[in-house]
């Protein structure tokens, strides 16, 4: 049966420009927060999608934040070759990093990054942008970048070290059951929230507001104890390492909202041949974003500003999966 799906929300629209591309690149049309592509400015570049590649591409922005990630990619693959170290520890919790790649974007030669797709093979993407700590100023910011940051997210950003620049989720229309709905919401949301509105924006991306509870909710259990599970080995690599102090870096939670409705084991095609798989892992996706602003570690002191916004979060998934 085709999927009946609609937009209900609109301050995030999907990408409306149409930016001169290289042949077989798109927009990346999961793309929830960060900059992005502009109707009126042509210089103004969002992340691409390579959908042969199963990769997204991200622009190098302002030149010294776009060679600062460039770097901290590289220093990662560097590390994974020669072993067990903190930062070939922390490759499991970013994308994989495929090189940089020179393309030409509405008539200027540019600078990606080519990475991981995390959405890849996901039929109905959930995505969430979650910017981490509550100082997301680095140590080189001016005081007016200092100020203009302090200024931003306060609700949220003060207390729970944690803040939303955007997110989109699949839910069920309430009206009609049999239809999907698609919501969206940029900065301008996440800079609205309290502390309680989070929590309960949180429980809605996760689907686990529904009242379709018979249904949804085991995998939505599942869900979340994935979720945990991923915010936990991401907080073990924090406490353990000594090397890195990370500002205004993200995390991206992904998750398949086409295999939320079904707790039974799913079954799928590969080479003609059925066989049955069920590791959430599969579907459910958290990792470490945007590292434009990360730092060599001041004394060799851990990044307690992540942990802290990390810490939050996971008291808040799991106040919702107690709650469910
Ligand atoms: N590896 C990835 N796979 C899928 N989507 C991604 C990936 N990396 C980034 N995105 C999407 O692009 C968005 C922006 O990414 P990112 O934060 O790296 O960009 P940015 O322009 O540096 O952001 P900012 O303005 O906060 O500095 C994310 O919120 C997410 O929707
Ligand atoms: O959350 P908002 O209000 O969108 O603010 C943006 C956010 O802090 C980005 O992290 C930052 O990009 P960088 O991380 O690349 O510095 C951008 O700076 P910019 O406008 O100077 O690009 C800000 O405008």
């Amino acid at each position: 049966m085709a999927r009946k799906e609609q937009d209900v929300e609109h301050e995030l629209p999907p990408p409306r420009c149409h930016p001169l591309l290289p042949e077989g690149f798109r927009q990346l049309n999961t793309q929830v927060a960060g900059h992005t592509f502009e109707a009126a400015n042509t210089e103004a570049v969002g992340l691409l999608q390579d959908p042969s590649g199963g990769c997204v591409l991200k622009p190098m922005g302002k030149p010294e934040c776009g060679e600062r990630e460039l770097r901290f990619y590289e220093s990662l693959a560097e590390a994974g070759a020669s072993g067990d170290n903190d930062l070939a520890l922390l490759r499991g919790h970013v994308p994989r990093f495929y090189g940089p790649l020179k393309l030409v974007v509405n008539q200027r030669e540019r600078t990606f990054l080519r990475l991981e797709d995390l959405t890849l093979g996901m039929l109905q993407p959930c995505v969430m942008d979650i910017k981490m700590g509550k100082r997301t100023w680095d140590p080189e910011s001016s005081p007016r970048k200092r100020k203009l940051e302090e200024a931003k997210y306060v609700m949220c950003k003060q207390k729970l070290g944690l803040c939303l620049p955007g997110f989109q989720v699949y839910l069920k229309d309430d009206k009609d059951p049999s239809r999907t709905v698609v919501l969206r919401h940029g900065k301008d949301y996440g800079k609205s929230l309290s502390v309680e509105g989070f929590q309960k924006t949180m429980a809605l991306f996760f689907n686990a507001n529904s009242s379709d509870f018979r249904t949804v909710r085991p995998q939505t259990e599942v869900l979340l104890k994935e979720v945990l599970r991923q915010l936990e080995q991401i907080l073990t690599w924090f406490r353990g390492q000594r090397l890195l102090h990370f500002y205004a870096s993200s995390l991206l939670i992904c998750y398949d909202y086409s295999r939320l409705g079904s707790s039974e084991k799913s079954t799928h095609l590969l080479n003609g041949h059925h066989f049955k798989e069920d590791k959430p892992s599969d579907w459910v996706k958290v990792r470490m974003i945007d590292f434009a602003h990360v730092y060599p570690a001041d004394q060799a002191l851990p990044d307690e500003n992540y942990i802290f916004g990390l810490n939050s979060l996971i008291s808040v998934v799991h106040a919702i999966l107690h709650q469910i």
